[in-house]
């Protein structure tokens, strides 16, 4: 991060995209999925918040359908994801927001067709009905394009999947506002 800031001066949008899946060796995943999440979104907010002289920008993390439901098989990986999406809208909410300019969204692709879909397809016998369902990587893309063309994208938790690529609305039960797309 800090070479991307020497080399740039300013950096105008954070990606925390690297991500693992492993149940059985599962701490190097928390690492990844969940701490390098929060290390790099905090990296970014420094560097990019108008409070420190920087002049915004956006940070969007990559999350999971699985980061919105519950799923047996992966259990822990869920649990990062899970923590990924509401560190992220979490973030968004914060009422400083509009001082340090610096917006917050995650995306939420369902599977999709990459290395991490097919190490796990070798520990099952799913494959065929895995391949079914995923998605191409250019899916993605599509939903993170959407996100960037969006002026205001702060709190937004975008799904992705075959059919679909819509916003998310959680309800903060008497605690704030739904989230809603504006232009
Ligand atoms: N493939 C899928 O079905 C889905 C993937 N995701 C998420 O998308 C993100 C990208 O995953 P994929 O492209 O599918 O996986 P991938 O295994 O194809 O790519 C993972 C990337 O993370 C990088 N990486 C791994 N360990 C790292 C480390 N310790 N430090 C820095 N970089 C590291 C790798 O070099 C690689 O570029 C992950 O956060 C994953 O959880 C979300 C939904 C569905
Ligand atoms: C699959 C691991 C890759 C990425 C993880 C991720 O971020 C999102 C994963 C989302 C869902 C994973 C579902 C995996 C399901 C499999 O174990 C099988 O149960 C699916 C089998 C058939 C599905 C057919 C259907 O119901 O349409």
């Amino acid at each position: 991060f800090q070479t991307a800031a020497d080399e740039s001066k300013q950096i105008d949008l954070m990606v925390n995209n690297a991500g693992t899946l492993n149940e059985y060796d599962w701490e190097p995943v928390v690492q990844l999925n969940l701490v390098a999440c929060v290390r790099g979104s905090k990296l970014a907010m420094k560097h990019m918040s108008k409070k420190n002289g920087g002049r915004g920008g956006r940070i969007i993390n990559t999350c999971s359908d699985l980061g919105l439901i519950d799923f047996h098989q992966l259990p822990l990986y869920c649990a990062t994801k899970h923590g990924v999406r509401s560190f992220t809208s979490s973030m968004a909410l914060h009422p400083d927001k509009e001082l340090t300019g610096v917006q917050f969204a995650c995306i939420c692709p369902s599977v999709t067709r990459t290395d991490l879909m097919r190490s796990y397809n070798e520990t099952i016998s799913m494959a065929e009905d895995l391949e079914a369902i995923a998605i191409p990587t250019s899916r993605v893309a599509e939903g993170f394009l959407k996100l960037l063309r969006m002026s205001r994208m702060n709190g937004a938790i975008l799904y992705i999947d075959k059919l679909k690529c819509e916003f998310c609305k959680l309800e903060y039960v008497g605690l704030g506002p739904v989230w809603t797309p504006q232009q």
